[in-house]
């Protein structure tokens, strides 16, 4: 069954918006844990506008499920996940300004500093995963590479499910099956919500793990959190 890790970047943004500690981003996670969540994940980015590379350290002392660092791999990345030995690294090839992660990586292109910050983060013991567009050629590039999983980017499935499901959800069944003969683990994330995930879990049973936080944190606002996170595990459940 696909497993959900939650996003907790938004709580981290309300936070930041009083400048206090309300909400209480350790105490939101430890209960997104406690409501079902099976994995907490957070990208902390370089100007630190949600969560900060300090949350980081702490949150990784009192999390018991996976625990999912995103991110763009420069020096303080990588810095920071060789401390905090996360289950998972998900790099991400986000520039430092980007409003939200945009693309995947070209695995291609970027061979060559893909494999040498895959082998560094496996010495460390950590899990990585390479954010692609759902591109047969990129995933399997991935695998070449050395990564144990790639998160498809869900954007665009996003979008066009709202007009046609079957045929936004045709490249990801052809990325998820690159991914399979390939021998890669299997996450997706961005934009996923309650009205388009039951189908993409459905449609890609291979699924290891989504990422939702955006939608997620947003819907909490209306239903509650602990209600929200049983409604979305409820969609994964095929
Ligand atoms: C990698 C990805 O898909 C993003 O959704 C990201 O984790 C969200 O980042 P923001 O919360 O900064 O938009
Ligand atoms: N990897 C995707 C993620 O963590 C959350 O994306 P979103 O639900 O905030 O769009």
């Amino acid at each position: 069954m696909t497993r959900l890790s939650v996003n907790i970047n938004k709580i981290a943004t309300l936070r930041n918006a009083r400048g206090g500690n309300n909400p209480d981003v350790i105490k939101s996670a430890l209960d997104c844990e406690r409501f079902g969540a099976q994995g907490i994940t957070v990208h902390p980015r370089p100007d630190e506008r949600h969560i900060r590379y300090d949350d980081v350290i702490e949150l990784k002392k009192v999390i018991t499920t996976e625990f999912n660092i995103e991110g763009y791999p420069d020096d303080r990345y990588m810095e920071l996940v060789k401390r905090v030995k996360p289950a998972q690294a998900t790099l991400v090839p986000d520039g430092p300004h980007v409003l939200t992660s945009n693309a995947g990586w070209d695995t291609l292109a970027h061979e060559a500093f893909l494999k040498e910050i895959t082998k560094e983060l496996h010495e460390a013991g950590v899990r990585v995963s390479i954010f692609v567009d759902p591109d047969s050629k990129m995933v399997e590039n991935a695998a070449k590479i050395g990564a144990d999983r790639v998160e498809l980017y869900t954007e665009s499935y996003a979008t066009k499910y709202v007009e046609n499901k079957e045929n936004a959800i045709l490249p990801f069944k052809k990325a998820a099956e690159a991914a399979s003969k390939s021998g890669l683990g299997l996450n997706a994330g961005h934009d996923l919500d309650l009205d388009n995930l039951a189908y993409l879990a459905k449609e890609i049973p291979e699924l290891d793990e989504v990422s939702i936080g955006h939608a997620l944190i947003c819907d909490a606002l209306y239903l509650g959190l602990e209600n929200t996170i049983q409604m979305y595990l409820k969609q994964l459940k095929i």
